[in-house]
């Protein structure tokens, strides 16, 4: 039905929020030789006649209204349908939660980024969010598993931050369980321009860990500036980063280089500070930036009866939130790391 209109225009993006919440499943195959296929609703597969060695996840709009990487991806998947982007590897884009694109917010009932690995089927709680988190989980397992087995796997998942930040762009790497945090992979964001990469230390419920846990993906949150509206953002702030997913899923391989430890401002994750209580608040306003370092002592939110004091000299806030529900994450804070020889 929505076919010719789709390759006519490539505009995925438009028949995505035409359809908030389903879309049936189509095919068609473009004149390069390229496999289209819809999947469903923000879920398209780009195919290429002979693919390499990498089956790619690009993932944006997990939050409706974080629409700079809703922009790139949007304009990735038009050049590939219009046929002025060729694809060496298969690539799998996702616009998460195409509701809260069109009412321009974070969510429309639960944090779309809270329901991976499985949370979305706990507590017994419907709603559209929770069958997206399943659906989404279910098509990323098929992409990476309808292939054979030991190929490259990554997913890069879009976001942009509520607060401004000192660091303006920087990811999430999800724990590892152990395992090395790898060079190449901080190469690969330092080429699109996000030289500040945060380590966590325990699992989450968000896509990224769902890819790296499941599916052993090199797979990031990552932080592209701030929050604003389609038709705000200055593209140009993103050029690093849309010319290196170009680079990732139209040539065979990147090369990025001699690795230098010095061209990075490494992170690990101090704490995570949960709201439980009603009353929950931060002692900084709303202006104060991510990565703003506080002395140890000096107070970082009270929740409830409980104070939260800084541990350590330095230690900075990361998307600190009192709006979350309550159980939820309101606050990281960071330290300061090197990379040794934990990393490969
Ligand atoms: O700026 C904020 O407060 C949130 C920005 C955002 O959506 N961040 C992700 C990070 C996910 C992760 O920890 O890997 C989120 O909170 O879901
Ligand atoms: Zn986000």
């Amino acid at each position: 039905m929505y076919l010719e209109e789709l390759k006519r225009t490539g505009d995925f993006l438009t028949l995505t929020r035409n359809n908030e919440f389903h879309l049936p499943a189509e095919q068609f195959t473009l004149s390069n030789g390229t496999q289209v296929d819809v999947i469903d609703t923000g879920v398209i597969q780009f195919t290429p006649a002979q693919y390499g060695q990498k089956d790619i996840v690009l993932s944006s709009a997990i939050h409706g209204n974080e629409t700079a990487p809703i922009e790139i991806c949007d304009e990735l998947i038009q050049s590939i349908i219009n046929e002025q982007l060729e694809l060496k590897h298969r690539v799998l884009f996702i616009f998460g939660n195409p509701k809260s694109i069109n009412i321009g917010e974070r969510f429309v009932e639960e944090n779309l980024n809270r329901l991976f690995n499985g949370t979305h089927a706990q507590d017994g709680v419907d709603n559209q969010e929770r069958k997206r988190a399943a659906n989404l989980e279910r098509y990323v397992t098929d992409f990476f598993t309808s292939v054979e087995d030991g190929r490259y796997r990554c997913h890069y998942d879009l976001h942009t931050a509520i607060r401004g930040s000192k660091n303006e762009k920087f990811a999430v790497y999800p724990f590892l369980h152990g395992e090395p945090w790898k060079k190449s992979q901080l190469q690969f964001l330092l080429a699109c321009g996000v030289n500040t990469v945060l380590m966590m230390r325990s699992a989450a419920t968000t896509f990224s860990y769902f890819s790296s846990k499941q599916f052993g993906a090199d797979a990031f949150t990552v932080e592209l500036g701030q929050v604003k509206p389609f038709g705000e953002n200055d593209m140009s702030r993103f050029a690093k980063t849309k010319a290196t997913l170009i680079a990732l899923i139209s040539q065979e391989k990147l090369d990025f280089g001699k690795f230098n430890p010095d061209d990075y401002e490494l992170f690990q994750v101090h704490r995570t500070i949960n709201r439980t209580q009603e009353d929950f608040t931060f002692p900084f306003p709303d202006s104060a930036e991510n990565f703003t370092g506080f002395a140890k002592g000096e107070l970082l939110a009270t929740d409830g009866e409980t104070r939260y004091l800084a541990e350590v000299e330095g230690e900075a806030i990361i998307f600190p939130n009192a709006n979350v529900a309550l159980g939820q994450r309101a606050l990281l804070t960071v330290i300061p790391m090197e990379v040794d020889e934990r990393f490969v």
